[in-house]
């Protein structure tokens, strides 16, 4: 089995790219849902950011407030690195754990989304391939602006708190290109998803190649051995 990583920026259309892939039947892991189930009310990642960030940061209902936890991190560096600390040792042990648990239901790659893999580094080295979904500046402002309701200012501090999707495209092995409409990037993704299917297809092929010609080896040191 092999991993491949998906990342991209904030609102560059991960998620749109992974609703694709899962209608292709891949199995993906998705460090955004780990990162809210990990934070649920009760659990010890939830008790720390309590006693981090106080009282100020929990709904009535005792949940935490998504949205202000996000306004106060997205504009402090060192509140960010406190909740990073406490979120991201969790994060990670789910995807562990869900790979694994892909592996022996014999999945033969999964994709992990993860939006920060280009900043953290310490994960590339376990993906076989990265894939980064791109959009150009302006228009991933547009969308975070839309979709989060947010001013310019307050987006343009959620996108600072990442690396710039531009500083990224050398860093990924594959590009989807989320600038355009919706139509585009399923064209592209399709591409890509036939691109490491056949990269599969060839594995076992060329597992047998390399056994076959140990095997000749062999044979021709048997035979050699014999002649003398
Ligand atoms: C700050 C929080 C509460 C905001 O929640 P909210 O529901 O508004 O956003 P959501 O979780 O859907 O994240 C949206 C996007 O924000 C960006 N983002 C989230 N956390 C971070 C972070 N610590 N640093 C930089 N970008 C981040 C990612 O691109 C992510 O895809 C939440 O994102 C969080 O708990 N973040 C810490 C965990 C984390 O790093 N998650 C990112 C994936 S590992
Ligand atoms: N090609 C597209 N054309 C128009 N709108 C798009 C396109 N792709 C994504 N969007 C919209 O842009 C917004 C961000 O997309 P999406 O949620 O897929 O990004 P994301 O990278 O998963 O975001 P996040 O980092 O916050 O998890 C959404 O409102 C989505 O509907």
């Amino acid at each position: 089995m092999f991993l491949v990583g998906l990342t991209g920026g904030i609102a560059s259309g991960k998620s749109t790219v992974v609703s694709i892939l899962r209608e292709l039947g891949c199995a993906v892991i998705d460090a955004d849902l780990i990162a809210r189930q990990v934070v649920r009310l009760g659990t010890p990642a939830y008790a720390q950011i309590v006693q981090h960030f106080g009282d100020g940061v929990l709904l009535v209902s005792g949940e935490l407030d998504r949205e202000k936890l996000g306004t106060i991190i997205f504009s402090d560096p060192e509140k960010r690195c406190v909740l990073n600390s406490i979120t991201h040792p969790q994060i990670r042990r789910e995807m562990l754990r869900q790979t694994l648990q892909y592996f022996f239901l014999g999945y033969r790659y999964v994709i992990l989304d993860i939006p920060l893999l280009f900043e953290s580094r310490s994960m590339t080295r376990y993906m076989k391939h990265t894939m980064l979904v791109y959009c150009d500046p302006q228009t991933q402002l547009d969308r975070l602006m839309r979709r989060n309701s947010l001013s310019r200012d307050e987006a343009t501090k959620r996108i600072a708190a990442q690396l710039p999707l531009d500083s990224k495209l050398p860093l990924a092995d594959h590009v989807i290109n989320n600038s355009g409409d919706r139509e585009s990037t399923r064209r592209q993704v399709l591409q890509l998803h036939s691109r490491l299917q056949s990269s599969l297809a060839y594995l076992p092929v060329r597992i047998a190649a390399v056994t076959m010609a140990t095997g000749l080896v062999v044979l021709a040191c048997g035979l050699l051995r014999r002649l003398w």
